[in-house]
């Protein structure tokens, strides 16, 4: 029955959130939709406004826990807005049980394990979800939980004997190998977690995985192995990497030919394109009724893969295929919903290995896996091995990196302040950045005057090149400090010097990030792109992709959802590494968290800039780690 409540004072105050900009509009739309099909008492209109605003803020769900403690946090509300909230809306329940007892009263909340009447909300072990979400969490959780059970037998000694002469060459410098066990616990795993920070080996090991594969393999002609990634410029860097590393391998697996092996598998595609996207629509080509044609899938930088994308994979993996999961669970997740990753290695640092793990683990790679990390932390956690050291990331940008992963302050300052390849310009100004980005473009912009726009593929990939080497990362989209004041203040200071020529929306030299898929012209969101001269058609605009060593071009014209790429956003620099990055973070940073500082800082391979117009920000986001919530991790250990 209706509930005549007074809540104009509710809705009221929804009014003068959404006109701050703290609430969507879609969260009041979306509550008046849910009291449109029953109930409207206070509590579950305010639990369907805080659960569509945490849903934006990439949350899979709300737990109760959260809600009566008061969520402000968690929505970068103060104590005071969500006060005045909740007086509003009148009484509402003092504790989780309470919220939980109102809920489960209203009939458009499913109480999971009670008869389903595809109720739009549902509420499950004191957490309460969109019932898309809670329907990927199940899905990701049953189908994990089930391979992570599934584990197969091996021979041990044969598997042992492959292993060494694999990583015969390899300067591990660790104790144990972590590389080397992981490569064998993937072996015998319908599905496993390789994670690391950058440069700690993970394509390496994956690498010597496939060779594994192939040599223990019965038949190793029709093993059918993929390659995918988030965005085409990861499954690009991906199969690169994995071809040269496999290149060093081919006289180590006996009489195998690796090469042709290797040249099967094909290019690495995006996850987009594997699972056969179709356009306007959240479905794929391929799902359970039409499984990928797959014995083994390497997903790489899975940090960036949402819930939603994960539960579409695992549905569409057929149950014999084995899943290898590559990523770094302290970046940034995706900025839809869900951490996938990160719930899923919550183990991976302390490994809580059982005694048949050490056993395996000993048996197949001779790495004794140290009492340290021994435990009982689940069948998952037996799969997923954290390698940790890094390669190419000892130095200050490595020091920094740990510094900021570790919630250190005062150590991420010290490694600020002591210069070198990292930098920090505090109480800084947008001219600085500006001024970065003239330095830093001005490289590619010769070189694209010097090169005449003869539009010979060699030297696009060369200008190319040097564009990758730059870029400039934002912590937000508005603003001065954000994407868009940054572009357009750069644009107009090359404009100035002299570097471009704009006339209008495309002009030579724009660099340009596509922000959605488009299936005609095979562009993809994230991908990067140059405007360069159509060499064949004097006066009209081509933009140039690298792709890998390949270079892949699209009529300027062409491209609808695209914006100017010089400053972009560190969730969008995902996958992508550049010689020399800047981050600027803003005046106001309560959004900003450790792992985007993270993210930003291990996209830098040679220097690193760090640009804030007030110094305390970057202490206040480092020392603030994201809490998603989500009910990945408890729904996986259900029986
Ligand atoms: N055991 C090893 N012995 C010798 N070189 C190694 C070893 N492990 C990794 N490397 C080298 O270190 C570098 C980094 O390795 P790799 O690219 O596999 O790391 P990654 O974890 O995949 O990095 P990213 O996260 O940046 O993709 C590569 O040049 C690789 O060849």
């Amino acid at each position: 029955m209706k509930n005549e409540l007074p809540q104009s004072d509710l809705w009221s105050q929804v009014a003068l959130l959404t006109e701050a900009g703290e609430m969507r509009r879609l969260s009041g739309a979306f509550a008046r939709f849910v009291a449109s099909l029953g109930s409207d008492s206070p509590a579950l209109m305010v639990a369907c406004l805080v659960l569509s605003e945490l849903e934006g803020r990439g949350h899979s769900c709300l737990v109760l826990d959260d809600l009566a403690a008061g969520p402000h946090a968690l929505l970068g509300w103060t104590a005071d807005q969500w006060n005045e909230l909740a007086a509003a809306a009148g009484t509402l329940p003092r504790n989780a049980k309470g919220w939980s007892e109102q809920l489960t009263a209203a009939e458009q909340v499913w109480h999971a394990g009670d008869l389903d009447f595809d109720q739009p909300l549902v509420l499950d072990g004191g957490r309460l979800y969109l019932r898309r979400y809670w329907r990927d969490e199940a899905l990701v959780a049953d189908t994990i939980r089930t391979r992570a059970a599934n584990v197969r037998q091996v021979d041990a000694a044969d598997v042992k004997l492959k292993v060494d002469r694999l990583f015969a060459s390899a300067r591990s410098g660790e104790s144990p190998d972590w590389q080397k066990l992981a490569s064998t616990i993937a072996l015998r795993g319908s599905v496993s977690i390789i994670t690391g920070g950058p440069g700690t080996g993970k394509t390496y090991t994956v690498a010597r995985l496939i060779a594994l594969l192939f040599a223990t393999s019965a038949d190793p002609g029709h093993l059918r192995i993929a390659l995918a990634a988030p965005t085409g410029k990861a499954a690009a860097r991906l199969k690169q990497s994995i071809d040269k590393a496999l290149d060093e391998l081919v006289d180590k697996v006996g009489d195998l030919n690796l090469k042709e092996l290797a040249a099967r598998m094909g290019s690495a595609r995006t996850l987009h394109s594997l699972l056969g996207a179709r356009p306007d629509t959240r479905s794929f080509a391929h799902n359970k009724g039409n499984p990928l044609d797959v014995d083994v899938l390497i997903v790489d930088e899975a940090s960036m893969v949402h819930l939603e994308m994960m539960a579409s994979l695992l549905d569409a993996l057929p149950p014999h295929a084995m899943l290898v999961l590559l990523g770094d669970k302290d970046q940034l997740a995706s900025v839809e919903a869900g951490a996938v990753l990160g719930d899923l290695c919550h183990d991976a640092q302390a490994g809580g290995y059982t005694q048949a793990t050490l056993d395996y683990a000993l048996a197949t790679s001779g790495e004794e896996i140290p009492a340290s990390y021994t435990g009982n932390a689940g069948a998952l956690a037996q799969q997923t091995v954290m390698l940790r050291h890094s390669r190419r990331f000892g130095g200050p940008i490595g020091q920094l990196a740990l510094a900021v992963n570790g919630g250190d302050v005062e150590r991420a300052h010290q490694v600020l302040r002591a210069g070198g390849p990292v930098e920090w310009i505090e109480h800084a100004h947008q001219q600085h950045v500006v001024q970065l980005g003239l330095d830093g473009y001005t490289p590619y912009l010769d070189a694209i005057r010097a090169g005449g726009g003869s539009g010979d593929s060699a030297w696009v990939s060369g200008v190319l090149h040097r564009f990758e080497a730059f870029r400039i990362l934002c912590a937000v989209r508005d603003g001065e400090w954000g994407v868009d004041g940054l572009n357009g203040a750069i644009e107009h200071k090359l404009q100035g010097a002299g570097l471009i020529r704009r006339h209008g929306e495309w002009y030579v030299g724009r660099p340009v990030m596509v922000t959605r898929n488009d299936y005609g012209t095979g562009v993809f969101n994230g991908d990067i792109g140059l405007t360069l001269n159509d060499p064949a058609r004097p006066g009209s605009l081509r933009v140039y992709f690298l792709e890998g060593d390949k270079v892949r071009s699209v009529l300027a014209t062409r491209l609808r959802n695209v914006e100017t790429a010089y400053a972009m956003t560190v969730h969008k620099s995902q996958g992508s590494e550049f010689s020399h990055t800047v981050m600027a973070l803003p005046r106001d940073g309560k959004m900003i968290a450790r792992e985007l500082v993270y993210t930003g800082i291990t996209r830098a391979s040679e220097r690193f800039t760090l640009v804030s117009p007030a110094s305390a920000v970057l202490g206040e986001a480092i020392s603030r780690k994201t809490q998603r919530a989500s009910g990945l991790r408890e729904l996986i250990a259900r029986a």
